[in-house]
């Protein structure tokens, strides 16, 4: 028996009806075989017999190397090898009618559709540099060449990391696969870049090898592995055949980076000081100044057919693909440089972001201290350039990254000079500016506090650590009560009465709001924090006069230069390992930043509002979190007060605490708007003095209730512990814990509309177009991606949890399952029983009790499942314990009619079985806040994280 008989289910290029006949012969279910697809050249077929009939799959094949999905438009989990593919479905059905039983013998598949496979004479001979065996191999018709090992390498692997260039000549003439990926992720010229000299590289390069291949694992393309290695020949070669200078790994890592990081200063000099040739392109070819999308395609289609006319007319083929035009948005969502292009008919529009790095130069003592600022630009996960010439200009020589090559640049028609009043914002009247807006440019993602990493690092995994934890009985999950309608109505429009005013002199600001969390706090010459608002009044202004692009100031010269070691940090690591090495204190909190209640000068109304807003109105009711240094130390607090325990000998830091203990007499309880699984809760009011202005006033609060005092108190304290330590926008605000005869109650801000899940179900006809689905799911992501700031994991995220204050705002509540994961920890093994809300859990936490932020990101991806199916219940009818065989076996919940394709893309990369695999919050906290009509994001979801 050969070593590949297990795989001997492939067919070639059998026909769909040839396939029929031979697996109607009365197998039994699940019976297949795998051919070519005639249809689409690369693709394969899965033909599997299910109840007499014959099932055919498409497998699509992803990207030049061994990689393929199921098109079955359910469920698409690219896997590596045809022979994995075979496996994965033998396994499970998956989504397939059946699960794949008895092979229909035949052959084995080819080489190189195959993961990895055992070693042979010719991985011999090159793992051993042995040329004569080598030869006479090739020489005597071995066909073998591209066969894989156990680590999935082939013999151009092995040549790259042990050959010398005869073997590698011999290995190129036999036209083995130059850029085919091994397990580890690498393609043959990352081993090469790592010792070889430059005429080898020159050689790979020469047979086509991929100079930006990039590792899916780690982002790492063939100059992070030249420059790690300190191999200043190969860095020389990659440059000169256009590899771009500042490509990113997954963490965010430049080449110039992991030659510092491994001491290879040599190399690291020549990329810092290197100078990128000037672009040969340039603007006036391809780019049209503000343009929306609409008017971005019908020129570039327009531009298409009057080409496809002249290239009939010429009796040439006419492809239109990759004419393209590069064009300013002013999309609320966020404004910025666009590429629109054309591919098989269809528009792509891809967001061109920038990011600034900050330069220090050493070696100009002439510069002092100062950072100079220098904005590049990128799509994506590609690479940094310096201008947009130098950026359109790669994407005219490689298409990674985009569908198609830029090929064929539209040009924008000649325009009239324009009045110089256009420079003015359309609908902002200036006078409801805040007055102190820095306006310089300023994009979403750029201005973000330098503590977070995330914008370099949007294909960042995080890997869950070990934790440590006390256990704490679990509670239930339930349904809740529904919302009366109209009572939601009225109190959204008296709670944000300022805020609404301001969005309604500028409509297209209205869904800029969350946005401006992403940027660090602006302050006056006073040092009075704007209000948020102002960034994106720094948006409204960054729109360019017509056909002039607000060019990002280029570096002075184009070299990039060292950083400091504090932006080194900021540029390299996790945002995980930032927080840590930077801001956590010995107590492992974070230090504090002050709770405020803002106390709105209209007349009647106030309002709480967190940090960023103006010191002048602001009442400062506690700086609490650093004076507390553990949950249960707060707790033990909590517990003492409500006991009336409480005395004058009671260590100093319980002072600061007391202030969060609110004296009953100063709540008023108005009507039960909800029922929780501790007590009702009320809305109503608190009174308190405007420390500044030593006037009372009533802010309207919801109160929440303990109804058995006896049995839940440890429990509640609890949650009111963990909750006094958060204070962000998209996270429901404790105020604070007060005791009256009857109750123990929580004092939290109001959410006006109630539970996100009640006000869809209430909803549903109104926000059928669930134009408000991404702007939640972007603030829960925020507020999420706080938490893991914060080392907590919620435990218990899921659409009833979710309350909005406004239609713009949700906020993340019921933080009573949740924990703080202590330093160096980045999850939580719970041993204790309870009720568990099963059908939001990830497999690891149903299984083993494990909880981690990526688990969290599990819960995330069902709470968005239930936004999109408007309310229903995950996995309908199924019982628990189905639930659980279902997604161990691979299943995962359908995608809602609603839907659109790459939000579903998204669900599933959250379901990912492997913790490690599903994407970071800071990567969908990006996702969900930029425009989800750009193609790139999904491009990444689709080819990296599933
Ligand atoms: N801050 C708030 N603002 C407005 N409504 C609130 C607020 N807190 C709670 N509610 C209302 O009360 C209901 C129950 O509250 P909550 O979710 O906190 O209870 P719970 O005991 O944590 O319930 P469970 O554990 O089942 O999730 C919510 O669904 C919501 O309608």
């Amino acid at each position: 028996m050969s070593r590949d008989d297990h795989l001997n289910w492939f067919h070639g290029s059998l026909t769909r009806d040839a396939a029929d006949d031979l697996l109607k012969q009365g197998y039994e279910d699940g019976t297949f075989l795998v051919r070519e697809s005639s249809t689409a050249a690369g693709d394969f077929v899965l033909s599997l017999l299910y109840q007499g009939e014959v099932c055919h799959y498409q497998i699509r094949r992803h990207g030049e190397d061994a990689f393929f999905s199921i098109d079955d438009k359910v469920q698409t989990k690219i896997l590596h090898g045809l022979d994995t593919l075979v496996e994965y479905y033998q396994e499970a059905a998956n989504g397939l009618v059946t699960h794949l039983t008895v092979p229909l013998i035949r052959d084995a598949p080819p080489h190189n559709t195959r993961s990895h496979g055992v070693t042979n004479l010719l991985h011999r001979a090159t793992g051993k540099n042995d040329s004569k065996v080598v030869f006479e191999l090739l020489k005597c018709g071995y066909r073998n060449f591209d066969a894989k090992n156990q680590d999935g390498q082939t013999a151009l692997h092995l040549a790259a990391l042990h050959c010398d260039e005869e073997i590698l000549k011999l290995l190129l003439d036999a036209r083995v696969q130059v850029n085919s990926m091994d397990s580890f992720g690498y393609q043959p010229l990352h081993y090469a870049c790592r010792h070889k000299s430059a005429t080898f590289i020159r050689t790979l390069i020469a047979a086509q090898a991929n100079v930006q291949g990039r590792n899916i694992e780690n982002g790492h393309v063939p100059l992070h592995e030249a420059a790690k290695y300190g191999n200043l020949e190969a860095v020389q070669e990659l440059l000169e055949a256009h590899a771009p200078l500042l490509p990113r790994t997954n963490s965010g890592e430049f080449p110039f980076d992991l030659a510092k990081e491994s001491g290879q200063t040599q190399v690291e000099g020549f990329l810092l000081n290197y100078k990128l040739p000037l672009a040969n392109t340039n603007k006036e070819q391809w780019y049209h100044g503000t343009l929306t999308r609409d008017e971005a395609t019908s020129i570039l289609k327009k531009h298409a057919s009057d080409q496809q006319a002249s290239q009939l007319a010429a009796s040439h083929t006419s492809d239109t693909s990759g004419c393209f035009l590069v064009r300013y948005s002013e999309s609320p969502a966020g404004a910025g440089y666009v590429l629109t292009l054309l591919c098989e008919g269809m528009t792509k529009n891809f967001r061109i972001s920038q990011a600034e790095l900050f330069q220090y130069i050493k070696a100009r003592p002439d510069l002092g201290r100062s950072s100079l600022q220098s904005k590049f630009l990128y799509i994506d996960d590609g690479p940094y350039w310096p201008s947009l010439e130098h950026l359109v200009e790669h994407f005219m020589r490689f298409s990674y990254g985009l569908p198609v090559r830029l090929r064929y640049p539209v040009p924008p028609q000649p325009k009239p000079e324009l009045p110089s009043f256009a420079t003015i914002p359309r609908s902002i009247p200036k006078r409801t500016l805040p007055a102190a807006i820095d306006c310089h440019v300023s994009t979403i993602g750029i201005t973000k506090k330098k503590e977070s990493s995330s914008m370099f690092n949007t294909l960042r995994l995080t890997s869950p650590k070990k934790a440590l934890f006390d256990m704490n009985s679990l509670r239930k999950c339930k349904t809740k009560p529904k919302r009366n309608k109209s009572e939601s109505e009225v109190s959204v429009g008296k709670a944000h009465h300022n805020t609404e005013e301001f969005h309604a002199t500028a409509p297209m600001l209205q869904n800029l709001r969350f946005f401006t969390e992403f940027s660090s706090v602006q302050t006056d010459s006073g040092g009075n924090a704007n209000p948020p608002l102002g960034a994106a009044a720094i948006e409204f202004y960054n729109v360019p006069k017509n056909n002039s692009a607000v060019e990002p100031p280029l570096p002075s010269t184009l070299n990039i230069s060292t950083k400091t070691e504090a932006e080194n940090e900021y540029f390299t690591k996790s945002d995980l390992l930032i927080t840590r090495d930077r801001d956590l204190n010995s107590n492992g909190y974070l230090p504090t930043t002050d709770v405020r209640f803002v106390v709105d000068s209209g007349e009647g109304s106030q309002i709480i509002k967190e940090i960023g807003y103006d010191r002048k109105q602001t009442a400062r009711l506690d700086s609490f979190i650093s004076s507390c240094s553990t949950e249960s130390e707060m707790a033990s607090y909590l517990h003492r007060q409500c006991n009336g325990s409480f005395t004058s000998e009671n260590s100093s830091t319980d002072t600061n605490k007391e202030r969060f203990f609110i004296q009953a007499e100063n709540i008023e309880r108005e009507g039960v708007i909800g029922e929780g699984e501790f007590g009702s809760v009320y809305k109503g009011w608190l009174l308190t003095r405007n420390s500044t202005t030593g006037v009372d006033v009533r802010v309207e609060v919801a109160i929440k209730t303990l109804r058995d005092e006896h049995s839940n108190k440890k429990e509640f304290l609890r949650e009111a512990s963990a909750m006094i330590r958060l204070q962000h926008q998209c996270i429901v605000q404790l105020i604070g814990i007060a005791k009256d005869p009857e109750n123990l109650m929580m004092v939290q801000e109001l959410a006006s509309l109630g539970s996100m899940l009640h006000f869809i179900i209430n909803n549903s006809e109104q926000i059928r177009d669930c134009s408000e689905f991404k702007l939640w799911a972007s603030q829960i992501a925020e507020g999420m991606n706080y938490l893991v700031s914060q080392h907590f994991v919620h435990r218990d995220l899921a659409a009833r949890n979710i309350l909005l204050a406004s239609r713009r705002q949700a906020k993340i509540s019921d933080f009573g399952m949740s924990r703080s994961l202590s330093t160096g920890s980045d999850q939580y093994t719970f041993t204790q029983g309870g009720k568990w809300p099963l059908r939001w859990y990830a497999p690891e936490s149903f299984n083993n009790g494990i909880f981690s932020h990526a688990s969290d990101v599990w819960s995330f991806g069902i709470t968005l499942w239930e936004m999109w199916a408007l309310g229903k219940p995950p996995y309908g009818e199924i019982s628990n314990v189905d639930v659980i065989k279902l997604v161990d076996s691979g299943q995962r919940l359908p995608k809602p009619d609603l839907c659109p394709v790459n939000i579903y893309a998204i669900m599933n990369s959250c379901w990912n079985y492997s913790p490690k695999n599903r994407p970071t919050f800071a990567y969908l906290k990006e996702f969900f806040a930029r425009t989800l009509d750009y193609q790139n994001l999904l491009e990444m979801a689709e080819t990296v994280r599933i």
